[in-house]
């Protein structure tokens, strides 16, 4: 009895998790569908995902980098991130491909893999972009204040000195009028925000043209092979030469890269503003992390092929580089520039905010609130105000690194589940029966069979329920290994060299441990569905996207992944008491239920 019912309860929720919003709900909500205007083309897209990442990442990361992690190998650490970045944007963009609405890989998921894990990603994003917006404010009002000569830093914290561990140790008011600020402005409605993004978009593009164009002029190839002996005394140098910290440096250099990178999923949460998303959206992605790494990359090259990595400044870089060579008029252009890039990059995170509280407010998994359009500004007037205070109120009492480390665990955990998502959408099954998943009977086989099934020995060529089921199975194997492989990288990777110790050896079982549920993943029949962007190399790219994003979040300090539990928390509690109850596919099931067994009752009459 107690075994029927427990089976029961799991039936119960396995169905409630799995659920998904059907097709008919893409252009509608609970409101009959209140919809957001349809005004961005591909430029105004590709601007959006380029200015909204393009920011902190230039004009401080590349100097800080270069001179605390990597040395002139900061280049080197751009691309890995990149490359960790561009995976995603790939599994983003076919994700953006298959659903045009609003709310990001949200809504992506709900429609195509589950409530839960739709929850699961928007609670991720929700953090993302008010964190986002938070610290890109801190480095703002730090950069500002820097340019002033540090009063604000050295009054406030005479006057209003805060001794509370975890916090910042002033109250930062110039970044929450920086957030109240853009707020106000965001809550004019999207035309005027992407007119604004695409001029201050282009300045910071002309100012990374500039850099690079003109840094070059100035450039000496020597300070990428500075010898050890010619470091001088109480510098920290390293061994010298192009790769000063070795590879473990080029790696937890990458870890801070990252941040860098991270903003260019903005693009993928105008589905319902974008004049053709399932085209313009993918596209969009692809074109601005092109140009994103470029950017990265010429600055990075330029500012260490200027100044000796171990002499970049921390705060401004750029800025510092081109006053040391007697450049000032490029040095003020650079201030300049910092500025409307830092702007369009904190515009970048609070512009998909409102959106994604919209759409989970619409699907009845936050509260309704958050989903009213405003008549006069044709935007989501309550959510943009209700998230901005919030952001507001986090940048001014947390530090910058708190609130960077928690961004990029989040993200990274979005980026994941993205790509997992993908991942199992091209082994299942299309066939609606699955939508709506029953359980699997379990015939019995004998082992070979098994193995059969396994390898996909009778070459099935299309995806069947038993396929599905060996390819999920494979999936959650593999997942399992990454974050076995990556802590154990994690904690011996220093003593990893290219001798053969048994650091090595236990690094080899696992890499080909991790490799097997991969190789039967390969060997499944693929559904090939019809849409304009899919990930090329499946499943190689999902897998490595989800090993090198797990591999990042494990580079993360332990008090990050307490603040992020914490969070978790929180957002499991609000999914259990009010997503579950109030999921407006949850009402549509309950009802389609109940007339089922009305019809059942009278048919029986
Ligand atoms: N959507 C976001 N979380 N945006 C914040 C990202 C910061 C941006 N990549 C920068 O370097 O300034």
């Amino acid at each position: 009895m107690v075994h029927l019912n427990m089976q029961g309860v799991a039936s119960k929720f396995g169905r409630v998790v799995s659920r998904k919003k059907t097709d008919s709900d893409v252009d509608g909500g609970l409101d009959g569908g209140a919809q957001l205007p349809r005004v961005l083309g591909l430029f105004d897209l590709t601007l959006l995902g380029v200015g909204s990442t393009l920011g902190v990442g230039v004009y401080v990361l590349a100097g800080e980098v270069a001179k605390e992690n990597a040395g002139p190998a900061v280049t080197l650490s751009f691309a890995v991130a990149a490359f960790a970045s561009a995976l995603a944007g790939l599994c983003y963009a076919e994700f953006a491909a298959r659903v045009p609405k609003a709310g990001s890989a949200y809504v992506y998921s709900y429609v195509t893999v589950g409530e839960l894990a739709a929850f699961v990603i928007g609670w991720n994003l929700i953090l993302e972009y008010i964190i986002g917006t938070a610290s890109v404010a801190r480095a703002f009002s730090n950069y500002l204040d820097n340019m002033m000569g540090n009063v604000m830093n050295e009054t406030l914290s005479k006057t209003f000195p805060m001794h509370v561990p975890f916090l910042s140790p002033y109250p930062d008011f110039l970044s929450l009028g920086i957030v109240l600020l853009l707020t106000v402005l965001l809550a004019y409605g999207v035309k005027e925000s992407a007119l604004m993004n695409n001029i201050f978009t282009a300045l910071n593009l002309f100012t990374v043209a500039t850099v690079i164009g003109v840094g070059l002029f100035k450039a000496d190839l020597g300070n990428w092979n500075i010898p050890k002996d010619k470091i001088p005394a109480g510098k920290n140098g390293g061994e010298g030469g192009f790769l000063p910290f070795g590879i473990s440096g080029v790696m937890a250099g990458a870890a801070k890269c990252f941040f860098g990178f991270v903003g260019f999923d903005c693009v993928a949460t105008t589905g319902e503003e974008a004049k053709n998303p399932q085209r313009h959206i993918p596209l969009a992605i692809v074109i601005s992390l092109i140009i994103i790494f470029l950017s990265y990359f010429g600055v990075s090259s330029v500012v260490t092929l200027m100044v000796a990595y171990y002499d970049q400044n921390t705060n401004a870089p750029l800025v510092v580089a081109f006053e040391d060579v007697g450049m000032d008029v490029i040095s003020k252009i650079v201030s300049v520039g910092a500025i409307f890039a830092l702007c369009t990059s904190l515009l970048g995170c609070a512009f998909p905010l409102p959106r994604v509280l919209y759409a989970m407010g619409n699907d009845g998994l936050l509260p309704q609130f958050f989903c009213r359009i405003n008549e006069f500004t044709q935007s989501p007037l309550s959510a943009t105000l209700v998230s901005g205070v919030f952001a507001g109120i986090m940048a001014a009492i947390f530090e910058l690194e708190q609130l960077v480390n928690m961004m990029s665990i989040g993200t990274l955990l979005a980026y994941s589940i993205v790509a997992l998502c993908v991942l199992l959408l091209r082994y299942r099954d299309p066939k609606p029966a699955l939508y709506h998943p029953d359980p699997i009977t379990a015939e019995s086989r004998s082992p070979s069979q098994y193995l059969g099934s396994l390898l996909n020995l009778t070459r099935i060529s299309s995806p069947d329920k038993a396929t599905t089921r060996v390819s999920e199975v494979a999936v959650f194997l593999f997942v399992a290994m990454v974050f076995a492989t990556t802590t154990y990288i994690v904690s011996v990777e220093d003593q990893l060299n290219f001798e053969m110790n048994w650091q090595l050896y236990g690094l080899i079982i696992l890499g080909v441990t991790t490799c097997l549920p991969v190789l039967v993943i390969a060997l499944q029949p693929q559904d090939n569905p019809n849409i304009f962007f899919k990930v090329p190399w499946i499943p190689l790219i999902p897998c490595v996207s989800i090993f090198m994003n797990v591999y990042l979040m494990m580079k993360l300090d332990v008090n990050t992944w307490i603040r992020f539990s914490v969070w978790l928390f929180i957002g499991g509690l609000i999914y259990v008491f009010y997503s579950i109850p109030n999921s407006l596919e949850g009402q549509k099931d309950r009802l389609a239920r109940a007339n089922e067994n009305d019809t059942k009752l009278r048919s029986v009459k």
